[in-house]
């Protein structure tokens, strides 16, 4: 089993990556209960393929559970669908010393770790995520939210899991979209500031959308292990380093707002055509070389993902775009900051932004 931990200044925590390690999470979830309940929330495509071996692994270790199942998708992420599942937690007389499992992607993490936040001013909740996306980033990190009218994760809090427990094989049932959509947060982590693991992606990428195991391993460490390096440097975004995280999402957060957060372009992908975005816009402003820009495009072209507004799908003008940009929480003094590039690797947060000039980019982009 591979350990990696997120040093945090209050509290640390591990990340377990194991292919097989759903079947013994009763293991790792007993000690964290002693007598209390393990409450798993999960959405009802995870439910069908993978809650029977987290359920079985409960019983054999004795461990009492309940379970909550809810619809699929990004509109879970709601105050309707919070309200819900607090109430009916509560009903159910959850205490602080019961543990909350979210067992799903990165919709299911986000919601449950905010209510875990919230229930009682605060009770223990654990990671199992079952998408790529929230295996390499969703599950690690405590960012916790659920979405507004006014945008995208408005409305949340930092709330750290007691542990993420990662099975890559829980993959095999995931559709090869959602996928191919986590695979664009593991292609960030290369954008960030490693360029030799972006070149080891632009090799394996195939044999990581083939689902081999051990590139899987590889992609999943590679990616949990630079997350947390980031959120330890700085857990709740105060001095500009965890907004590294960011990079692709200025532009993919509007690019979601724009198709309604609906399955048209979910949040991977929005953030793949966004990273394109944000290189490109390097080059318009003379920091990125060109070829590096290309690099960028032609990984995300390889593997299918979008990587520009055509390919997303998105017809909106730039300044229907900015216009969204407007609610983004990097927002300070009027001014929006972006995530940019000098090169592959290089990224690096630029305050000075003309938001009139990046309506322009988006207008002439196409
Ligand atoms: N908190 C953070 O740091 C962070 C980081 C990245 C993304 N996010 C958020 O995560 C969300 C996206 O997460 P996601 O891409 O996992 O979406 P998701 O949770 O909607 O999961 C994608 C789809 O795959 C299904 N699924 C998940 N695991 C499965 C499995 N093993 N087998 C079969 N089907 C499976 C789900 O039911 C869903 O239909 C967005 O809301 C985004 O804002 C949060
Ligand atoms: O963990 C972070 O920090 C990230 O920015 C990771 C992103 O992939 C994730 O989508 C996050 O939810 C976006 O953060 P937000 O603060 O822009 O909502
Ligand atoms: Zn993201």
């Amino acid at each position: 089993m591979t350990r990696i931990p997120v040093e945090l200044a209050e509290r640390s925590y591990e990340i377990l990556i194991e292919p097989g390690a759903l079947a013994s999470a009763g293991d790792h979830l007993g000690p964290f209960v002693k007598n209390g309940r393990v409450f798993i929330v999960t959405d009802e495509n995870v439910a069908n393929h993978i809650l029977p071996t987290l359920r079985a692994s409960l019983d054999t270790g004795r461990i009492a559970h309940k379970e909550h199942i809810l619809p699929a998708g990004e509109s879970t992420k709601s105050w309707k669908m919070l309200e819900d599942l607090v109430e009916s937690l509560l009903e159910e007389q959850i205490e602080r010393s019961d543990i909350l499992v979210a067992l799903g992607g990165g919709v299911i993490g986000d919601l449950v770790g905010f209510a875990a936040a919230i229930i009682k001013r605060g009770c223990k909740f654990v990671q199992i995520p079952t998408s790529l996306l929230a295996q390499v980033d969703s599950s690690v990190g405590g960012k916790t939210a659920i979405n507004s009218k006014a945008g995208k994760n408005l409305v949340g809090s930092f709330n750290q899991p007691e542990f993420v427990l990662i099975d890559p094989e829980v993959l095999n049932s995931l559709p090869d979209r959602e996928l191919r959509a986590g695979y664009a947060e593991v292609l960030k982590y290369g954008l960030i500031d490693k360029p030799d693991f972006f070149e080891w992606c632009e090799q394996n990428g195939a044999r990581v959308l083939g689902r081999d195991s051990n590139a899987l391993v590889h992609a999943i460490a590679e990616s949990v292990s630079a997350k947390a390096r980031i959120v330890a440097a700085d857990e709740r975004e105060l001095s500009g380093t965890r907004a590294l995280l960011n990079l692709g999402h200025t532009f993919g957060h509007a690019l979601e707002a724009d198709t309604g957060y609906s399955a048209r372009l979910v949040h991977g992908e929005a953030v793949a055509a966004g990273m394109a975005l944000a290189f490109g816009y390097s080059q318009r402003r003379g920091h990125c070389p060109a070829a590096d820009a290309g690099r960028v495009k032609a990984a995300l072209q390889a593997v299918g993902l979008p990587f520009d507004l055509t390919s997303a799908s998105v017809e909106a003008t730039g300044q229907a775009l900015v216009g969204h940009m407007m609610h983004d929480k990097k927002m300070q003094s009027g001014r929006l900051p972006f995530l940019l590039a000098n090169g592959i690797g290089q990224t690096f947060l630029a305050p000075d932004v003309d938001l009139k000039d990046v309506v322009d980019f988006l207008d002439n982009c196409r």
